[in-house]
């Protein structure tokens, strides 16, 4: 599903990850890894966020680097902790995404009533809670027509309804589309409710299967 090849981030002068070649093939998978050991980074670079050497390859041959625009469309993330715009409601927010990456109004919709945010997506985002931007921004991260998701830290702040939606939203969305996910989490996954999750160790500057 995707190839890393010559993959290297330093800030600084200071390498904090360094991958010469890595195959992951699609699935689900739990992305672990110390404080600071750069499993933020990973999923940042992957997501096209922040710059980095090398270059990253979603298969069958869409380039992160070069087909740009592409690559992002198909590739969907959201951040541990998301800063957005503040005058903004949620309901706009997830329109400019949506449209960004292909979504429809049916599927907004559908994302917002299952997260059950109906409540409060149309006041401006200044007066979320930190569980409600987490909520936004995981609905948001499903927008369009993704090949594959990446979560950093999507269990953090959730409450029980919200977590069992997710979980659901990430097993169906795998069985049916084949849609390969990414997920770095300090918390336990519920492998359970994730029958196929596979670990990835971030350690010692690089990536590993564990
Ligand atoms: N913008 C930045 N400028 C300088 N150093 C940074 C920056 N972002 C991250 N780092 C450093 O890169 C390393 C990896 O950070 P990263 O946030 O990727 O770790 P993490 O595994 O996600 O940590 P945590 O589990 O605490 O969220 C750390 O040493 C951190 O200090």
């Amino acid at each position: 599903m995707l190839t890393i090849n010559g993959f290297k981030k330093s800030y600084n002068a200071t390498t904090v990850l360094h991958i010469d070649q890595l195959e992951i093939a699609a699935g689900i998978y739990w992305v672990k890894g110390e404080n600071g050991s750069g499993k933020s980074t990973f999923l940042k670079a992957l997501a096209g966020a922040i710059a980095f050497e090398g270059d990253v390859l979603l298969h069958p041959q869409i380039s992160l680097k070069k087909q740009a625009v592409a690559y992002r469309k198909r590739v969907n993330f959201a951040e541990a902790e998301p800063i957005f715009p503040d005058f903004l409601t949620g309901l706009e927010l997830i329109q400019l995404f949506s449209s960004a990456k292909g979504g429809s109004k049916k599927q907004q919709k559908e994302y917002i009533e299952r997260m059950n945010i109906e409540l409060f997506v149309n006041d401006p985002l200044r007066t979320y809670s930190s569980g409600m931007l987490k909520k936004l921004s995981l609905v948001m991260s499903f927008m369009g027509n993704p090949t594959l998701i990446l979560l950093d830290e999507p269990l953090i702040t959730l409450d029980t309804d919200a977590l069992s939606t997710l979980y659901s939203w990430i097993g169906e969305i795998n069985r049916q589309q084949g849609v390969s996910f990414l997920l770095s989490s300090h918390q336990t996954l519920e492998s359970e409710q994730l029958p196929v999750l596979k670990e990835m160790l971030v350690e010692q500057q690089t990536i590993k299967y564990a």
